[in-house]
């Protein structure tokens, strides 16, 4: 197979951050996703309907001209999020979601939540509506190790949020266990996860063997290859619960390349085409666009694109960095590495 069409596919995870880094990232992501779900942990964070439509015209101003991308908006959950704001921002009909942030699980989780009980009016609101609650699944205690923080996630948090609202829609946000796979393989139908595809590629020897490699450090943090090839499986199941959310996560070299570098990958600029590799690896590309524009927007209730874009089987080189802003620098995850597949 040389060639590969798709349906356009979306990104149901995405980070654009604000100011010279959104203009500097977000041309990435317009020129290979119909749409992307756009992750609220600015600083400081949105929280409101209003933020949530400011920053969604920043996103459009920041647009490469004539783009046709589609920033779906989220609200960032926290302990003092009211019924009412929920009810706001579904009432928009442009913000998609709220995000679940366990306080300090995360970049930019401070606002966080710190017990989803201070929660429960506004996830009542939002199972009412049908709004999906999209959730960063790891815990933050210090005594848990930080390989098992979404293992502990699922049993003492999300077990017990679906059992008090059993309809709620969740989505389970870059999942990394095989445990996170079998948890929402089980699950009733309102429950689906994204998946990255550093997590389908990568295990944590990539990060750790011959040398400390930050650009591979993101959470939740890559983990054991028994679970790599979990979600392998899951992503090329067909199982429409599993869909795509890259977690471009960008930060500027020098605050990756850090004796305390930020949790990241940048994949933006190559994401199809990461994904069609670790697709490829396991003979699977004839279920790669299921995975990546139609699971996504049919648990969303939204139109498959309209459009296609292709891949052609055609070696090239990431950049070893691109400019981030006028005075830094950005390296994508695989930078001066060769991809089989390019988006023509
Ligand atoms: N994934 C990450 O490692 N980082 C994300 C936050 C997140 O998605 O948890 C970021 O905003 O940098
Ligand atoms: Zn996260
Ligand atoms: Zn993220």
């Amino acid at each position: 197979m040389t060639t590969l069409t798709l349906t356009r596919p979306d990104d149901w995870h995405l980070h654009l951050r604000d100011d010279e880094a959104l203009s500097a990232v977000v041309g990435a992501s317009a020129a290979q996703m119909g749409r992307a779900i756009i992750m609220p942990n600015l600083k400081p964070p949105v929280t409101t309907t209003e933020q949530a439509l400011a920053y969604r015209q920043r996103i459009l101003s920041a647009l490469p001209e004539g783009s046709r991308f589609e920033p779906l908006m989220t609200l960032y959950l926290t302990d003092k999020t009211p019924a009412a704001e929920i009810e706001r921002a579904h009432a928009s009909g442009l913000v998609h979601a709220v995000k679940l942030y366990p306080a300090g699980a995360t970049t930019n989780s401070d606002s966080g939540v710190t017990d989803l009980a201070n929660c429960d009016d506004a996830i009542a609101a939002l199972a009412r509506l049908g709004m999906p609650l999209l959730v960063h699944g790891e815990v933050t205690d210090a005594e848990i190790d930080i390989f098992d923080r979404e293992g502990a996630f699922i049993e003492r948090v999300m077990k017990p949020l679906l059992t008090r609202h059993p309809t709620l829609r969740v989505v389970f946000e870059h999942i990394t266990t095989a445990e996170a796979a079998e948890f929402v393989r089980g699950a009733q139908d309102n429950v689906a996860a994204t998946i990255t595809a550093h997590h389908l590629l990568f295990n944590r020897n990539h990060m750790l063997v011959g040398g400390i490699r930050p650009h591979y450090y993101c959470l939740p943090i890559l983990k054991r290859e028994r679970h790599r090839q979990a979600l392998l499986a899951a992503a090329t199941s067909g199982n429409p619960k599993f869909f795509l959310g890259t977690d471009s996560a960008p930060h500027a070299q020098g605050d990756k390349e850090s004796a305390c570098g930020c949790a990241g990958a940048y994949t933006a600029p190559a994401a199809i085409e990461l994904y069609a590799a670790a697709f490829e690896e396991v003979g699977a590309l004839a279920r790669l666009e299921g995975f990546a524009s139609h699971f996504g927007p049919d648990f969303y209730g939204l139109p498959r694109n309209p459009d296609t874009v292709t891949l052609v089987r055609e070696p090239w080189r990431l950049p070893e960095s691109l400019p981030y802003g006028s005075a830094q620098r950005i390296v994508p995850l695989c930078a001066g590495e060769t991809l089989a597949w390019k988006l023509a």
